[in-house]
């Protein structure tokens, strides 16, 4: 794995970049975790890290259920209950959702390039869209975007990614695409699907979740594009 420091040799040669959205574009996970602490707390259940890092990234229908499992809450709420009990908070919160450090200036800087760009996100279109409403712009400088809702196996499975890179014409070979994830079950997902991975993880998920990657950073401010064979960035910083 590299490390991403200045004299690193190039990493690989990629012409599409593929983008993960919650905790890597979009600063939403710690609404989930607020809304399932306080979840869990009613059921004498502590929601830890080592959970949040099962749940993060996948489809809300898995990610209710691997709760349920883990805190062994069968018989106490279903995990469809889980989904119908958090949603009212979550709707409140995802409007305000702000960008992460990096982000606004990496895709914007792709897509002054030609760069070709998409989303996959394992959140459903609904919560996509209260989650983008301060962002309309930016995001609409993707080429297309895949949605949770849209595939049948969520991530660890691979199928969002291959999708996504399906959508363009002509559909590059995986090899060429570059994933942006966050969560543990993003970057088996894009490593499944043949694709080259960047880990952009919350500084309290477990280093030991992170070692799939083909680079780890600690934000997207640090991602330098020549090292995948992308234009760099402007010598001024802009
Ligand atoms: O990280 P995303 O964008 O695939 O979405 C993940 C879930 O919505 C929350 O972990
Ligand atoms: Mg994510």
């Amino acid at each position: 794995m590299g490390s991403g420091s200045s004299a690193e040799p190039t990493l690989g040669k990629v012409t599409h970049v593929v983008f993960d959205m919650d905790g890597l574009l979009l600063d939403t996970e710690g609404f989930y975790t607020v809304v399932q602490q306080r979840l869990a707390s009613r059921f004498g259940k502590e929601f830890t890290w080592e959970l949040k890092a099962k749940m993060m990234g996948k489809k809300a229908i898995e990610a209710a259920r691997t709760l349920v499992d883990e805190l062994d809450l069968h018989g106490k709420i279903t995990p469809e209950e889980f989904l119908t009990e958090r949603e009212e908070a979550l709707d409140e919160m995802f409007p305000t959702a702000q960008l992460l450090p990096g982000a606004e200036r990496l895709l914007r800087h792709l897509h002054a390039h030609g760069i070709p760009v998409c989303l996959a996100t394992s959140s459903h279109l609904r919560h996509y869209s209260l989650k983008t409403t301060l962002h309309g712009d930016l995001f609409a400088l993707f080429n297309h975007r895949v949605t949770g809702d849209q595939v049948s196996n969520g991530k660890p499975a691979p199928d969002i990614f291959l999708q996504a890179a399906s959508l363009w014409q002509p559909a590059p070979d995986p090899a060429s695409c570059l994933v942006f994830e966050d969560a543990p079950s993003g970057v088996q997902a894009a490593k499944a699907a043949g694709m080259s991975c960047i880990m952009v993880p919350d500084p309290n998920l477990d280093r030991k979740l992170c070692g799939g990657a083909d680079l780890l950073l600690d934000s997207l401010e640090q991602f330098r594009p020549e090292q995948w064979g992308l234009p760099p960035f402007p010598a001024d910083g802009s």
